[in-house]
């Protein structure tokens, strides 16, 4: 049995709580951010704000009190929009011990700086990191439909104990020690799925949907090597697997932001419909061209995917654009 806390009550904080407490050997703890949301769990049984539909089990522990979870887990498990994740980590630091294995969810980057949650945590504290990545829609694991994912820390023993804590019927998990590779690929595929998006939105068919997805995974490939990770990673779960599903799958966040955007839809409108649902590649086209730029790689989909969100490009100028860069090899 381990004792694991959830940090935050969005959709996948909570697919993953009812995966894991489904399993009947932990003790499994969900914290919301809002104490209004916390009591409305505790009263309905049922995140009805953000994965409508699921029962949550009766010995599934729900609160708002952030910094008695280091008390009462050995494993946090943190799911929050990556955005939350420094002051998450700062408020619950003078709390974490290398006791703790903190394990990140969330699949961003940080603005500005461009780390990866790995560094936001490292630097604020001495915990032991591991990431989950990989094709994992919440709907459908809190659903119990078979699905797989990557589990990455740099310590082995650690990777085969999550692997065992989380895996079930439902949930096969892979261990893998490429922890920025699993980081990035998770990052990087929401820029790729929301240029998915704008391609389906725009109606551009088939070929051109088959043509995004495989020199996206180019681009990302390219930049998530500069930055250490390992191109195995990269065509792994957590890279080719998330990137696939997020850019054809219906249920992903990005791509229908994507999907808006190519039908004309004006980005704050889109995110405002979006009711506090976080659609983590808005944010992480800027940090990923950022990151690219530190690197010096090339990266014309990012590229085109912050001019369309932040410089006015049209969608369709924006493809123009793509189909007429001067001939390059593969
Ligand atoms: N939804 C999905 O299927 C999957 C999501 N993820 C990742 O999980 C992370 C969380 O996404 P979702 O669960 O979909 O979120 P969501 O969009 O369902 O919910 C947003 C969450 O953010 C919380 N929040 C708002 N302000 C906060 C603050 N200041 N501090 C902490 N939490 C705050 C809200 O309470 C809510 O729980 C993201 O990084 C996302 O990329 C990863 C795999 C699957
Ligand atoms: O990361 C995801 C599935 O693995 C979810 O993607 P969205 O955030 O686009 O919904």
């Amino acid at each position: 049995m381990s004792r694991i806390a959830v940090i935050g009550a969005g959709a996948w904080g909570t697919a993953l709580a009812l995966s894991l407490a489904r399993q009947g050997r932990h003790e499994v703890t969900l914290w919301a951010h809002s104490p209004d949301h916390a009591a409305e769990m505790e009263r309905t049984r049922e995140n009805t704000r953000y994965l409508p539909g699921f029962a949550l089990q009766s010995d599934l522990h729900i609160t708002n009190d952030l910094i008695s979870l280091p008390g009462r887990a050995d494993i946090l498990l943190s799911v929050t929009p990556s955005v939350n994740l420094p002051e998450t980590i700062r408020a619950l630091a003078p709390h974490l011990s290398d006791r703790h294995v903190y394990v990140s969810a969330s699949k961003g980057i940080e603005d500005g700086t461009h780390r990866r949650m790995s560094e936001v945590v490292a630097a604020a504290s001495p915990v032991r990191f591991a990431v989950l990545g990989g094709p994992s829609f919440a709907k459908e694991v809190a659903a119990a439909l078979p699905t797989t994912a990557t589990l990455a820390c740099v310590d082995a023993e650690v990777a085969r104990s999550l692997q065992n804590d989380f895996s079930s019927e439902s949930l096969r998990v892979y261990t893998n020690d490429d922890v920025v590779g699993v980081e990035l690929g998770g990052a990087l595929k929401n820029v790729i799925a929301l240029a998915a998006g704008v391609v389906a939105g725009l109606e551009l068919g088939s070929n051109a949907a088959a043509a995004l997805i495989t020199r996206g995974m180019a681009e990302i490939t390219r930049l998530a090597v500069a930055c250490g990770a390992r191109p195995e990673t990269m065509a792994g779960l957590a890279g080719y697997g998330d990137l696939v599903l997020t850019c054809t799958g219906s249920l992903s966040r990005n791509r229908t932001v994507g999907v808006e955007l190519g039908r004309g839809r004006k980005l704050d409108d889109i995110i405002a419909s979006l009711n506090g649902k976080v659609a983590e590649g808005v944010r992480c086209t800027g940090a990923a061209r950022g990151l690219a730029a530190r690197h010096g790689v090339e990266m014309p989909i990012t590229d085109h995917m912050y001019a369309i969100l932040y410089e006015g490009l049209s969608p369709r100028d924006a493809i123009r654009t793509l189909m007429t860069r001067p001939g390059r090899g593969e």
